[in-house]
């Protein structure tokens, strides 16, 4: 069969896991086919493109005309709502979801001088990050992994913010200088796990869904289903992280979530737990709660008639 995956390092090495994982677990042939992104062609900052699915609509574009069988996706690129023809045919393993710096001389977040230079331009690690108060510079920054890593080696940056997963892919951890609790920054929803797509009236549904991971697929829909909820993009400043954990009556899923204004001045953080087998249920049911206390208007305020930041260095 032939998978398509985008052409940066890190998906080759995320499509070359998958289809070691068909090899082994399914015995069937794969050849990595390479299709170019809007993600990947344009350098405009993320949050003005297209909204979400830029890195994902060429490739399920391929998928439907049927130059590929399969597409391998970061499960967070992935826009929440369905789209026609496709399956989301399995979730496998997630890495460690969480976000991670890399910093000059080792630094954590703690030890950067106030006025230092942090790039990332995900307004979810922004809000976040100015909601610690530490008084750090916050920049856009653009481009892959490698090329934000060397931002920091060459001076650019005094810190990157990337996600944990990416890194391990890649072979990279050793220039992690933190890993960041979630009870300080909340992953995007679907951080550190995969998608593996196919045609929804391809009989390689039965076979790919032997690669899903229940614990993964559960944890996730709960996240994506807080997402879809409160109609926030793939570039809305919402964090949202689940896990299986055992309860008093066994498995069950425990979610947080937080959503908040552009500047991290206000936010809305909850959390929530429930049957593993209502993984959507729960995630709409800690939404909603979000929503009543005002979840919906912190994520759309414009910064200049937004609330005043509280938790800023002075
Ligand atoms: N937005 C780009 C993107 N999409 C997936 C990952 C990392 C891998 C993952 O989260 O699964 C990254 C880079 C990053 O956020 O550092």
């Amino acid at each position: 069969m032939r998978l398509g995956t985008r052409a940066s390092a890190l998906a080759t090495t995320q499509s070359g896991h998958v289809a070691d994982l068909i090899r082994e677990r399914l015995g069937r042939e794969v050849e990595l086919v390479e299709v170019a992104t809007e993600g990947d062609v344009s350098s405009a900052p993320l949050a003005t493109m297209g909204g979400t699915g830029v890195f994902v609509s060429a490739l399920r574009d391929a998928l439907l005309a049927g130059r590929v069988d399969v597409a391998v996706h970061s499960l967070k690129d992935l826009p929440t709502a369905p789209a026609d023809g496709i399956a989301l045919a399995a979730v496998p393993p997630r890495e460690d979801p969480r976000d991670v710096v890399v910093a000059r001389d080792g630094l954590t977040l703690g030890e950067l001088p106030v006025g230092s230079r942090l790039g990332t331009g995900s307004p979810r690690r922004v809000s976040q990050l100015a909601a610690l108060g530490l008084g750090l510079e916050l920049e856009g920054i653009r481009g892959n992994v490698d090329t934000r890593i060397r931002k920091v080696r060459e001076g650019q940056y005094d810190a990157v913010v990337l996600a944990r997963a990416g890194l391990a892919r890649l072979g990279r951890l050793d220039e992690v200088t933190e890993v960041l609790d979630p009870l300080q920054m909340l992953p995007a929803p679907g951080q550190g796990a995969l998608a593996i797509e196919c045609r929804s009236d391809d009989e390689l549904v039965t076979a790919l869904a032997q690669l899903d991971d229940p614990s993964t697929r559960a944890a996730v829909t709960a996240e994506r289903a807080v997402l879809s909820t409160l109609e926030a993009g793939c570039s809305a400043p919402l964090g949202a992280l689940a896990d299986v954990v055992e309860g008093d009556d066994g498995e069950e899923l425990w979610l947080r979530a937080i959503a908040l204004s552009e500047d991290g001045g206000l936010s809305v953080r909850m959390s929530a737990s429930g049957p593993v087998d209502d993984a959507a249920g729960l995630g709409q049911r800690l939404a909603s709660e979000m929503l009543a206390e005002g979840a919906a208007d912190l994520m759309t305020a414009p910064s200049e008639q937004g609330p005043p930041v509280r938790n800023q260095h002075a």
